[in-house]
């Protein structure tokens, strides 16, 4: 920690956009210098991508899956409790029995693991001679919101394509996430209109933080990764952004803003739950 330059205080989130090859431990130790860079740097939340240590791809989900807890999520426990940080371990293809699924796990700063999340929403779309992706060939859905808490916030967490379900952000911010996080892996095709714009919307409709972090893109890979990780604020405004290259954002969270916001605009308290109501099964 001598080498530590500035210490937060308070929230400061690091987005780690590594750059995925073919060679699994490669990817897990450059990612994870990147996050040691990043704690030098003062952040004290850091989330890698989704898929931060296999290409990302129905060909590649069995090759590179693992059991929960296994080698990956053991290597990301010893991170976190040595740099003593929340990690968001992005997500990595979960193989639970016969079936895989698209996961991910947060550590606290002692190593323990507070949450395992998998993508809800699937990736299945076709756009004829664009892009057609079935998620669903290869991986099962999970069923369960995810959030945790830390001792800044509640925190929720969707993978990529859960962001395109507004509903799901909805409850995580009914549940008192002020902050959310999105692993994701969008594309040359869905990233360039829809990237930005969903993190903003999902900002602006809670009034919250939303960040997405993405693989850096490596215009050789059969899934070209868009980039572009971001963090936009509860106004909606983008306070980070990366390139399309290797590359870390840092975003101070300030939680006053979120409050002033939310008092200058009260959506939160206008809402006609005798119109719509959002129910939380647990
Ligand atoms: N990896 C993904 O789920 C990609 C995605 O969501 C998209 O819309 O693009």
């Amino acid at each position: 920690m001598a080498t530590m330059r500035t210490v937060s205080q308070g929230l400061k989130i690091a987005l780690v956009q590594n750059l995925v090859g073919k060679n699994k431990q490669e990817n897990i130790d450059h990612s994870f210098s990147l996050v040691r860079k990043a704690r030098e740097n003062g952040a004290t939340m850091i989330s890698l991508p989704e898929c931060f240590q296999s290409p990302y791809g129905n060909q590649y989900f069995g090759e590179y899956a693992e059991t929960i807890p296994g080698y990956t999520t053991e290597q990301l426990k010893s991170l976190a409790k040595e740099l003593g940080i929340y990690l968001i371990g992005g997500s990595i293809p979960e193989r639970d029995g016969d079936k895989l699924y698209n996961t991910t796990t947060v550590f606290n700063p002692s190593g323990d693991m507070i949450l395992k999340f998998r993508k809800i929403h699937l990736f299945d779309i076709d756009i004829p001679g664009k892009i057609t992706f079935l998620e669903s060939n290869t991986l099962s859905s999970g069923s369960k919101i995810g959030y945790f808490d830390t001792k800044y916030c509640r925190v929720g967490i969707g993978i990529c394509y859960d962001i395109r379900f507004p509903e799901l952000a909805m409850l995580m911010n009914k549940l008192g996430c002020k902050v959310l996080i999105y692993p994701g892996c969008f594309n040359m095709t869905t990233g360039p209109v829809h990237w930005e714009l969903l993190i903003r919307a999902r900002a602006l409709d809670n009034q919250c933080y939303c960040c997405a972090v993405s693989q850096a893109r490596d215009d050789s890979a059969s899934y070209v990764a868009w980039g572009n990780s971001t963090v936009c604020d509860p106004w909606g405004e983008v306070v980070g952004k990366a390139g399309s290259k290797e590359e870390i954002i840092y975003s101070d969270i300030d939680f006053e803003r979120i409050e002033m916001i939310r008092n200058q605009i009260p959506i939160g308290k206008q809402k006609r739950n005798d119109i719509y109501e959002l129910k939380y099964l647990s």
